[in-house]
């Protein structure tokens, strides 16, 4: 041990194994917990049956894991078991409950969990939003200067019990002080210029007093989250991050009494910090090394290992975003270089496995080919004790990298994964394919339409009744057949229409009933791309999304979209939009593939789009909407590597819709209202209007827009459409009153912040109508 790298001054540390993972889902191989949340909600199961189900979910987590290869003992099985969210359990185990909910939370963790995650009709709950570039949303703490802090140890305690009881040692999990801080926003009640940073200290301290009761416990390890390194998207610099990150970690290492800590920083690149962190008084870390990369100067010249000294590092070699088998032999190869330079290494992941499925082998409908080139949650810990094994005798595993070798081999070489006509056309793409003719002629030729100022319109999907769920089921299983199927929802694309004719929108929708899910639809009829049947992926609370699977070269086999759309305009005279889903989302919301730059992927999926566009067009329809939700979500945390992303992005973006003619008139949709970030992109979509959600945050996107001199259409949502709440006429004709006031009438639309899937059809039209009456009333001002 160097001076600065001391073990827990109250015991000796028992070094980390050498394979340990970040964290595994928590939902249940078949949405256990899910199932078990949502009767409790119900009232049908009683908490006590809620904690039952819950138990058990976790012990069969730590036996698995230990089957897999992880060692039992030691600290290598982390508790990454959550109710709801991994910040909000953090809110609970540092006793942040804000006041406004000090009525609500009820006597035990479990109801103040939900209490805080979902409100109640006097509370509204915590703010969610994305956790880092996932399309996991966490709960958003809420501090102010009142805000209680005091150490809740007791779930972490119980799960550190509970594995012992099972003769596991397992490593308690909590996001890390720095990154709960800076996540954290000032509550409504908060002074003015109070951030919740101003507490870290206090904060601090309660963490030190939950290692103090976790050592009590016998906690051997406790892992601290703080992937806040690695973001340049945050509040604060990464530069004053990082010295956030060693104040704090002076401190809760020179804590008297703790278990040894690992320090994480998933998801992006802490390679310039690597030293600066290793040399902090703890015991281990660790770094993404797939997102990230290594310091390899200071690697060459012998520093990082002397930061290391006394320290572990957990290698982050195995993917834990993405579903494929991990190149073991370059992984090991990593790993290795590290371990000959004198650094203690573990083989672990590169974040939690809380973002991908649990298991492969559940997938038996999937072609046998493709399934031997994945790795769900289980395979990945597979793999990293493989590695483990390999680092301490390379030779004892050379079967084992020898068969992915393999594996690898057979992918590049199968068809359709290079497909030659596919890359040739992209190859082909110039800058001319990106450009439409200049905005002027475009509106010019877009006068045809007979568009009203402040028009109204909707986002497109309408909302997704039983019925349609039940229908679409049924049609699953074979119990009706497609004719019926497809009747059922041309019935259903009808009544739609009527109603907004009858509502009195100006440019209608058909309302999205025959999609189970904006990306799965179009992954379903695009080619490279396979869907499965179990690979459901925590996305908030008990909700989950089954990411398509990207795998080959992407082409259109056939439109997708072009019959409903044309049966849908064909019941109007008023212009029905075509509705895709946009090339940046359709890879945000998938697996994508690893074989190839996700740039080259996206000009593949948008020519896929181009010609659907096309196809629109040709049929008759007039306005194509190219939804692009998750363009800010993909953008990297890395600040360097911003540029070039938001050049690809919005480039497959106008690849597809740049081979419209003026008269057709493109739209988009974004929905999340901070994107002063990405302003210059959202303008180089070039779209000619683009809809985005406002509500919320009572319009202010205008703002920055009305600064940026935006001069195409521009659609701030003036309905939020995350309650069922119904905004009442006043409501909203004060909103479209302030988007007009920075934005001229002319290039002002009135719509809903996102589509109204989720919502039920009374307060749709409740709401609707008064959208368009309020739409009325600041036309007639
Ligand atoms: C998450 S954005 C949703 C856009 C889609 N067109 C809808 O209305 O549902
Ligand atoms: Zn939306």
């Amino acid at each position: 041990m160097t001076a600065t790298s001391q073990p827990a001054p109250s015991q000796t540390v028992t070094p980390l194994p050498n394979a340990t993972i970040l964290g595994y889902p928590r939902i249940g191989r078949r949405r256990e917990l899910k199932r078990a949340i949502e009767s409790f909600w119900k009232g049908a199961t009683d908490e006590a049956q809620l904690g039952e189900t819950a138990r058990e979910l976790r012990a069969a987590t730590r036996t698995r894991l230990v089957e897999l290869g992880l060692p039992a003992t030691g600290g290598a099985v982390p508790e990454s078991f959550s109710f709801y969210d991994q910040v909000l359990d953090a809110t609970i185990a540092l006793g942040a409950i804000p006041h406004r909910f000090a009525d609500a939370v009820g006597s035990s963790d479990l109801t103040a969990t939900f209490a805080l995650a979902r409100g109640d009709k006097d509370h509204q709950p915590l703010e969610m939003t994305k956790w880092f570039d996932t399309n996991y949303h966490y709960s958003v703490p809420e501090l102010d200067e009142q805000t209680p802090l005091a150490a809740n140890s007791a779930a972490l305690v119980s799960y550190l019990a509970e594995a012992k009881e099972q003769g596991i040692e397992s490593r308690p999990v909590l996001v890390g002080p720095v990154t709960y801080a800076l996540l954290a926003k000032a509550s409504d009640a908060a002074g003015e210029g109070f951030a919740p940073l101003d507490r870290l200290d206090e904060i601090v301290a309660v963490y030190a007093q939950l290692l103090a009761d976790l050592a009590a416990a016998g906690a051997a390890w406790v892992q601290l989250d703080e992937p806040a390194l690695v973001s340049d998207s945050l509040s604060v610099p990464r530069a004053e991050i990082l010295a956030l990150v060693e104040r704090t970690y002076a401190t809760l290492g020179g804590a008297s009494a703790r278990p040894a800590i690992l320090l994480t920083a998933p998801y992006g690149d802490s390679a310039a910090a690597l030293s600066r962190i290793a040399a902090l008084p703890i015991e281990a870390v660790q770094a993404d090394l797939v997102r990230g990369s290594l310091p390899e100067s200071e690697l060459a010249d012998g520093s990082l290992a002397a930061a290391f000294e006394g320290t572990q590092f957990v290698a982050g070699v195995v993917d834990g975003r993405n579903i494929w088998r991990t190149n073991l032999r370059a992984a090991l190869a990593t790993a290795t270089r590290l371990q000959d330079a004198g650094i203690a290494t573990v083989i672990g992941t590169s974040n939690s496995l809380q973002h991908v499925p649990h298991d492969v082998s559940d997938e038996t409908k999937l072609d046998a080919r493709l399934r031997s080139w994945l790795a769900f949650a289980d395979q990945k810990v597979e793999q990293v004790a493989i590695l483990a094994k390999g680092l301490a005798d390379a030779a004892s595993v050379e079967a084992e990298l020898a068969e992915v070798d393999a594996v690898l081999a057979d992918r590049a070489a199968a068809p359709g994964v290079s497909t030659a006509a596919i890359r040739d056309r992209a190859a082909a793409v110039t800058a001319a394919d990106r450009d439409r003719a200049p905005e002027g002629d475009r509106r010019d030729a877009q006068r045809a339409l007979n568009i009203p100022e402040l028009a109204t319109t909707t986002i497109g999907s309408f909302p997704q009744t039983s019925e349609i769920r039940v229908a679409r089921a049924a049609f699953a299983r074979g119990e009706i057949d497609q004719a019926a199927y497809d009747g059922f929802l041309r019935a259903e694309i009808e009544r739609v229409i009527r109603l907004q004719e009858e509502i009195g929108l100006d440019v209608l929708v058909h309302g999205e009933a025959e999609r189970n899910d904006m990306v799965q639809y179009f992954a379903e009829l695009l080619d490279g791309f396979a869907v499965t049947e179990h690979g459901w992926v925590q996305s908030y609370g008990t909700r989950a999304t089954r990411p398509s699977i990207l795998w080959g070269d992407v082409s259109r086999p056939a439109p997708m979209t072009v019959a409903w759309s044309v049966y849908a305009q064909s019941l109007t005279e008023r212009p029905v939009k075509g509705m895709l889903t946009g090339p940046v989302t359709i890879l945000a919301w998938s697996f994508v593939r690893d074989d190839l730059p996700l740039a080259d992927t996206a000009s593949q999926v948008a020519l896929a789009l181009r010609d659907e566009i096309n196809d629109l067009v040709e049929a008759g329809i007039k306005i194509v909407q190219v939804d692009e939700p998750a363009l800010r979500e993909l953008l990297p945390l890395d600040a360097d590597r911003q540029a070039a992303y938001l050049d690809w992005s919005v480039g497959a973006f106008r690849l597809a819709t740049a081979g419209a003619a003026s008269e057709v008139q493109i739209h988009t949709h974004l929905c999340y209202s901070e994107f002063g970030e990405i302003i210059d992109a959202v303008d180089g979509l070039d779209a000619d209007v683009t809809s985005i959600e406002a509500a919320r945050s009572r319009m202010d996107v205008v703002e920055p827009l009305g600064d940026h001199g935006y001069s195409r259409g521009i659609g701030p949502g003036v309905y939020d459409i995350h309650s069922p709440r119904v905004p009442s006429v006043a409501e909203q004709t004060e909103l479209i009153q302030l988007a007009a006031a920075r934005i001229p009438g002319e290039q002002l639309w009135v719509n809903p912040d996102c589509g109204l899937k989720t919502r039920g059809y009374e307060e749709t039209v409740a709401s609707l109508t008064n959208l368009v009456q309020a739409a009325r009333a600041v036309r007639g001002a």
